[in-house]
C-alpha cells in the first residue's frame, strides 16, 4: 500500500431498501456502484433529487447497511471494509480517519458553541487551552459573532448552526471527509468562506466526498462528478 493508493475505494456496491410497513416493498437505490477517491482531491455526487446521493453518502459513512459490495478506506497502514466492519472498528474509523459534515447540527444540550466545536481536537490529545483558541479562530473566520460563542446552539439560526457544525465538522484533520450540503443555508460571504476552507483541505492532502447542491460552490472545489444516476439505472 502506498500514498498513491485511493483513500475511499467502493466496488460493486448494491442496496434495495425493503418498507416492512409498505407489505415489504423493494426500493432498489443502488446497483453495482463503483468509484475511487484520492487524498486532495474533491468528488462530488451528482443526479437530480431522489437518484440516491445522500443514501450512498450514508453507506459509506456506514449509517446504511449495504446488501453487497465493498467501501474500503485506508486507515493508516490498514485499509477498513466500512461494509463488513464491527461496530467498534467503524467507531475508531470515525474517530480518527473519516468525518462527516451533514446539514444539520446534533445539538447537545447545555454545551456552548466553542466548546462544541473544540470538542474533536480535545477527543484527539489536543490540550483545552488551544483547541479552545482555534475553535474561535474558525468560528471567527465563519462570522460567527463573538457573543454568541459561549451559548447552546439550539437557539441559533439556521445558518448559524450550520456554521458552528462545519467548524465543528472541519477543526481537525480526518483524511476523509463526507459533505453532505455544507453550505445549504448560508449566505454568500459564508459560502465563500466555506469553499476557502474546503481548499485548505484539499491541500491539507484531504479526500472529500460530497453532495453539493449549490453549483457555484460544486465547480470551484470539485475536481469531477459521480453521476449517481448511472448506479440508479442499473438498480
Ligand atoms: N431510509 C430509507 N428508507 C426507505 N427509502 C429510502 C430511505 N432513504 C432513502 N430512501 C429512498 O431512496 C431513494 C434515494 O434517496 P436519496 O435521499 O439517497 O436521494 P438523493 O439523490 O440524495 O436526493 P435529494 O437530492 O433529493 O436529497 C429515494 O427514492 C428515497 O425515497
Amino acid at each position: 500500500m502506498t500514498q498513491t493508493d485511493p483513500i475511499l475505494t467502493v466496488a460493486g456496491l448494491s442496496k434495495t431498501f425493503i418498507l416492512h410497513l409498505r407489505e415489504g416493498a423493494r426500493l432498489p437505490v443502488v446497483a453495482g456502484a463503483g468509484f475511487e477517491l484520492h487524498a486532495g482531491e474533491c468528488v462530488a455526487l451528482g443526479g437530480p433529487s431522489g437518484a440516491g446521493k445522500s443514501s450512498l453518502l450514508k453507506m459509506v459513512y456506514g449509517n446504511y447497511r449495504v446488501d453487497a459490495g465493498t467501501i474500503q478506506v485506508r486507515d493508516g497502514d490498514e485499509t477498513v471494509d466500512v461494509a463488513t466492519a464491527d461496530p467498534r472498528r467503524l467507531i475508531r474509523l470515525r474517530g480518527q480517519t473519516m468525518g462527516y459534515v451533514s446539514q444539520f447540527l446534533r445539538v447537545i444540550p447545555r454545551v456552548g458553541a466553542l466548546d462544541v466545536v473544540a470538542e474533536p481536537l480535545i477527543g484527539d490529545g489536543v490540550a483545552r487551552e488551544e483547541a479552545t483558541a482555534r475553535a474561535g479562530a474558525l468560528l471567527a473566520r465563519l462570522n460567527l459573532p463573538e457573543r454568541l460563542w459561549q451559548l447552546p446552539p439550539a437557539t441559533f439560526s439556521g445558518g448559524e448552526q450550520q456554521r458552528v457544525n462545519i467548524a465543528r465538522g472541519l477543526i481537525a484533520h480526518r483524511p476523509l471527509l463526507l459533505m453532505d450540503e455544507p453550505t445549504a443555508s448560508l449566505d454568500a460571504a459564508n459560502r465563500a468562506v466555506v469553499v476557502e476552507l474546503i481548499e485548505e483541505k484539499k491541500r491539507a492532502g484531504v479526500g472529500i466526498l460530497g453532495i453539493f447542491h449549490d453549483a457555484e460552490v460544486r465547480e470551484a472545489v470539485c475536481d469531477r462528478v459521480i453521476d449517481v444516476t448511472e448506479f440508479a439505472r442499473a438498480a
